[in-house]
C-alpha cells in the first residue's frame, strides 16, 4: 500500500488504473461507486434470453426457482472472490499470481481475457441476428456495422464506457417494463399458471442453473477488476450483490415473463428476447428498440472488448489501443462469420471449465487459510495443485454433463475443484508434519 507514497507526482497518472500493484487504501471508492459498474453490466438482452428459455422449459414457476439458485450460487461465488478483492485490493490476475504462481497465473489470466473477446464477438453477432430476425436487416451487414461502431466507443476510453453503461440499465428496466405491459394487454394470461412448452426438448432444473451461471461466470471470475476499487471486504461484497442477484435477476426475470405472458413469438430459440414485442406495437417503439439493441449490446461488448484489451496489454506488454484494434477484428471477424448459432456449445464450455478456476482461489485463499493450510510459498512460479484441482473440477464438471445432464456441471466442477484442492492441501500438510516430527 506504501506505493503511492513512492511514486513521484508527475508519474502518479501513469498507475492511475493500478494494473500492476494493489489499489492503495485512499484512492478506494464508495458502495454506490463500485455498485453502478456491477449493477448493470448483467442486464444484457442475452440474460432476457436466457431467462425466457428457462422458464420455456420449466414453466414459470420452477423456472423462476433456477434462476433463483443460480443468482445465490453466483452471489457465494462473485462475493467471494470480491470479499477478497476489497480486503487486499488486487485485481484479477494480481490475486492469481498468489494462487496459480507468477508465472503459472499467465493461463487462467490469458484464458479468461480471451473468453470475454468471445463475448464481444457472440454478442456482436446477436446485434445482427436479432435486428435481421425482427425488422428483416441484413444480418452479417449489421453485425459488421454494429462491430465496427461497438470498436469506437471502446476505443473513446473508460468514460465513454461509463457513460453508455449508465444509459444502458435504466434503459433496459424501462423498456422491459413496457415490453411486459405490452404483452399484458395483448391478452397474456397469468404467467404463474405458465407450464412450460418445450415438451421433451426442455433443459432440466440442472441445466437452467447451469445457465444462469455460465452467462456470467467469466466477468464474474474477474470481478476483483471492479471490486479492489472497494473501500472492504463488506462492501465489496454488497457491490457484486447488487448484480448477483439484483441485476442478473431483473434481466432475467424479465425475459421469463416476457414468455409466460405468451409475449414471445419463437421462445424456443429467441427466448424471452422483447425485441419483436416492441417493435410489433410500431410507431415510436421501432426506432426506440432499434436504438436499445445498439446501446444495450454497445455497452457490455464495449465493456468486454475492454477488460480483453487490458488483460491482453497487461500479459503482453502491448498497447491497450492497438490491441483494442487487433482483439476488436478478430470479434467482428468471428461475429460476421455467424459465431452466434453456436452460443449453446460456448455456454457448455464456459460452464465446464470457468467455475472450477474461481473456486480453486477462493478455497486457496479465503477457506484453507483458517484451517493453517495455505501454500508454504505464495512466490513460487508455478502452483500445480491449483492446476490440478482446476483441471480436475472441469473434468467432473464434464462427465456430470455427460452423464449427469438433471445436475449442475458448474455447481458440481466447482465442488471437485474445491475438494481435489482442500484434499492435497491436507495430504501435504500431513507430510509436512511426519517430516519435522
Ligand atoms: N454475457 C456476458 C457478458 C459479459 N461477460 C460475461 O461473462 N457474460
Amino acid at each position: 500500500m506504501s506505493t503511492t507514497t513512492l511514486t513521484p507526482p508527475e508519474k502518479t497518472w501513469e498507475i492511475e488504473e493500478f494494473e500492476n500493484v494493489p489499489v492503495p487504501a485512499d484512492r478506494r471508492r464508495g458502495l454506490g461507486s463500485v455498485s453502478a459498474v456491477w449493477f448493470g453490466f448483467p442486464m444484457v438482452l442475452t440474460c432476457a434470453i436466457f431467462g425466457g428459455l428457462i422458464v420455456y422449459s420449466l414453466g414459470f414457476r420452477l423456472g423462476l426457482l433456477a434462476i433463483a439458485v443460480g443468482n445465490i450460487c453466483m452471489m457465494l461465488y462473485v462475493g467471494a472472490l470480491s470479499v477478497l478483492a476489497g480486503r487486499t485490493g488486487k485485481n484479477f490476475a494480481l490475486s492469481a499470481a498468489e494462487t496459480f504462481g507468477r508465472a503459472g497465473a499467465f493461463i487462467p489470466s490469458a484464458f479468461l481475457a480471451t473468453v470475454v473477446i468471445g463475448w464481444f464477438a457472440f454478442q456482436t453477432g446477436m446485434a445482427g441476428a436479432i435486428l435481421h430476425d425482427t425488422l428483416g436487416w441484413h444480418e452479417q451487414f449489421t453485425a459488421l456495422a454494429a462491430g465496427l461502431g461497438f470498436i469506437a466507443v471502446t476505443l473513446l476510453g473508460i468514460r465513454a464506457l461509463s457513460a453508455i453503461g449508465m444509459i444502458a440499465a435504466p434503459v433496459y428496466i424501462v423498456l422491459g417494463l413496457v415490453a411486459i405491459w405490452l404483452a399484458v394487454a395483448d391478452g397474456g394470461s397469468s404467467p404463474t399458471s405458465y407450464q412450460g412448452q418445450a415438451g421433451a426438448a426442455a433443459m432440466s432444473f440442472g441445466a437452467a442453473v447451469t445457465l444462469v451461471i455460465a452467462s456470467f461466470i467469466d466477468s464474474g471470475t474477474m470481478t476483483a477488476d471492479f471490486t479492489r476499487w472497494s473501500r472492504n471486504g463488506r462492501e465489496a461484497f454488497l457491490a457484486a450483490a447488487s448484480a448477483f442477484p439484483v441485476g442478473n435477476s431483473i434481466a432475467l426475470v424479465i425475459g421469463g415473463l416476457v414468455v409466460a405472458l405468451g409475449g414471445s413469438a419463437d421462445p424456443a430459440t429467441d427466448g424471452g428476447n422483447f425485441l419483436g414485442l416492441l417493435v410489433d406495437h410500431g410507431g415510436l417503439l421501432v426506432p426506440l428498440a432499434v436504438a436499445f439493441v445498439f446501446i444495450n449490446l454497445g455497452s457490455v461488448c464495449a465493456h468486454c472488448l475492454y477488460n480483453g484489451a487490458v488483460g491482453w496489454s497487461q500479459l503482453s506488454g502491448g498497447r491497450m489501443r492497438r490491441l483494442t484494434l487487433v482483439l476488436g477484428a478478430v470479434g467482428v471477424v468471428l461475429a460476421v462469420a455467424g459465431i452466434w448459432s453456436y452460443f449453446e456449445q460456448w455456454l457448455n464450455l464456459l460452464g465446464v471449465i470457468v467455475p472450477p478456476v474461481g473456486a480453486v482461489v477462493i478455497l486457496d485463499q479465503l477457506v484453507l487459510p483458517r484451517f493453517g493450510l495455505g501454500p508454504r510459498d505464495r512466490r513460487a512460479r508455478w502452483h500445480l495443485p491449483a492446476f490440478t484441482a482446476w483441471a480436475g473440477g472441469a473434468v467432473a464438471a464434464l462427465l456430470t454433463h455427460r452423464f449427469a445432464p438433471w445436475l449442475s456441471d458448474a455447481v458440481i466442477g466447482f465442488a471437485a475443484a474445491a475438494l481435489i484442492l482442500t484434499l492435497g492441501a491436507a495430504l501435504t500438510a500431513r507430510r509436512d508434519k511426519e517430516l519435522t516430527a
